[in-house]
């Protein structure tokens, strides 16, 4: 599924129109349906419905939403919130067959907010442009402020569906019905709030006529088709000899984790380059990871000898690492001196800072996993900017550096580094603790030895990151007391369902 923005949405059903042969009121009549259909599947009982209605197509979708709960026998108020002038094309036409159907409109009051108990905001959609002008802005206001159930058709009124907004007001909805595809601000820090649950409707818009937008959501369906499987004839030397680079004498346990990680994620061969002293805390509990040396000072990595690398798949530094100064040599020999695939994260990324045309030049493939706060500084951004702007600022960044790119964050976007995207949303609060993000390096670390596609290597790998925390929330911890290494002991719940 592709995520939209707004002038894309627009193009889609322009394209519907006129070159597949679809009118435009039918559409609006496909999209009132399944959203009334919907939401007499979700409010089954009771409920009186007060219906707003805008003067764009988005009251247009209100109208013939108004119009079949009324034919199914509901108690509806149905409110135009604008001047009947303000009702055009598509919309008048469909007001017209509800009025037809003799169907009143009726004037909000205020016991309105008192007597019924379900209010489904069809006021404005993603042509909202600018601060709310009379009387959105107030409806806005005591929508939110009421005790009615909140239903939004399409998008929460006064959210944008793209990027990059910085101050607006909008619904705080309940359940959003989204029609046809998700917006951006679905999966915006910002912005995603405002939705409160939300579905995505299929309102039959003719798939070949979808702009392409170069951004999808990453599925399930995607994981299956494109997980390798392992060939009866595999030995360790086929499924990927890894190198992790980190771990001082202070963060042991990020090197840990990541190796780890990548060994149960099923890489052949891990091996860790990471100052001798820790090796002997780290070996006993993990007999299956093996050990290089690096050069050490004060229990700083300051160096690493390049033969290190030899015949390794895949390469990934700065877990645990440290910001010494000292340690920026070590992502400089990478970065300048070897052309296999390399991630940085976490202190790496820190040093990368300094060495950003040493990335540009690099011929191999480089992946970077930053998250907000190492992206803003990667960029030279405010983290506020960043997230308003994640899709942009990803693309910009993976284009100018030819880097593949996993913001993480709760929607985590991957980038390639010819700017094509993939919203990977799996996962839950829980991850939000220290170690999730070394338990990722691993995991990607041994996708990214595994596939071909690098794009499908890091959507997979975070995919298998996410969903194994919401599997052992779903079995056994909570959301509260999962720690990272409980993803790595779990992560045959996700291989299971991929079977
Ligand atoms: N495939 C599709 O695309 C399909 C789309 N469909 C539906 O159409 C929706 C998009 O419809 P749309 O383009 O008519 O825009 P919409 O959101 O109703 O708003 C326009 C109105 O808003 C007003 N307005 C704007 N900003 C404002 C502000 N700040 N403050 C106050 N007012 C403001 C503006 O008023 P004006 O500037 O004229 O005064 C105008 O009247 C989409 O979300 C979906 O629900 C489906 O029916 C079928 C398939
Ligand atoms: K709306």
């Amino acid at each position: 599924m592709q995520v939209v923005r707004a002038e894309e949405m627009y193009e889609w059903d322009r394209k519907a129109i006129e070159a597949y042969g679809r009118e435009g009121h039918i559409l609006m009549e496909n999209a009132g349906r399944t959203i009334a259909e919907q939401v007499l599947r979700d409010f089954s009982g009771e409920e009186k419905f007060l219906v707003l209605i805008g003067g764009g197509n988005n009251g247009g979708d209100g109208f013939v939403l108004a119009r079949i709960l009324r034919d199914k026998g509901k108690s509806v108020t149905a409110i135009q919130v604008v001047p009947d002038e303000k009702i055009k094309g598509d919309a008048q036409y469909h007001k017209e067959i509800y009025e037809q159907s003799g169907y009143v409109l009726d004037s909000l009051s205020e016991e309105d907010w008192d007597r019924n108990t379900v209010v489904i905001d069809a006021m404005l959609g993603i042509g909202v442009d600018g601060p709310l002008r009379p009387p959105f802005d107030e409806l806005v206001e005591k929508v939110n402020a009421s005790y009615l159930a909140k239903v939004s058709v399409d998008i929460p009124s006064g959210l944008p569906a793209d990027e990059g907004a910085e101050d607006f007001q909008a619904v705080q909805a309940d359940i959003t019905y989204i029609v046809q595809a998700p917006k951006q601000s679905l999966y915006l820090d910002d912005t995603r709030g405002f939705y409160g649950e939300w579905r995505i409707l299929d309102i039959g818009l003719p798939p070949a006529a979808s702009p392409e937008t170069g951004c999808r959501v990453w599925s399930e369906e995607a994981v299956r088709e494109s997980y390798p499987a392992i060939p009866a004839s595999a030995h360790k030397g086929t499924r990927g000899k890894g190198l992790v680079i980190g771990g001082g004498h202070m963060m042991p346990g990020a090197l840990i984790m990541a190796a780890k990680a990548s060994i149960r994620a099923g890489a052949g061969l891990t091996t860790a380059a990471t100052v001798p002293a820790i090796v002997p805390s780290i070996a006993p509990s993990l007999p299956e990871l093996m050990f290089t040396g690096v050069t050490e000072t004060d229990g700083v990595i300051t160096d690493i000898d390049a033969g290190i690398l030899g015949g390794k798949d895949g390469v990934a530094v700065g877990v645990g690492m440290g910001r010494d100064p000292r340690s920026q040599s070590v992502v400089e020999t990478l970065l300048t001196g070897t052309e296999g695939r390399l991630l940085i994260d976490a202190d790496g990324l820190y040093h990368l800072k300094d060495l950003l045309s040493s990335l540009k030049e690099r011929e191999g493939e480089t992946v970077l996993t930053p998250h907000i706060g190492e992206m803003a500084r990667l960029c030279d951004k405010e983290i506020a900017e960043v997230k308003r702007n994640p899709f942009s600022l990803s693309k910009s960044f993976a284009r100018e550096y030819g880097v593949s790119l996993v913001l993480k964050g709760p929607a985590t976007i991957i980038t390639t580094p010819g700017g094509e995207q993939v919203v990977e949303t799996s996962g839950n609060e829980g991850l939000s603790k220290g170690g999730s993000g070394d338990v990722l390096t691993g995991i990607l670390l041994t996708t990214m030895m595994q596939h071909s596609s690098m794009k499908e290597a890091l959507s997979n790998g975070c995919f298998l990151h996410g969903r194994t925390a919401e599997l052992v929330i779903e079995r056994t911890r909570t959301v509260y007391d999962i720690v990272p290494t409980d993803l790595i002991d779990h992560l045959s719940l996700t291989f299971r369902t991929m079977e």
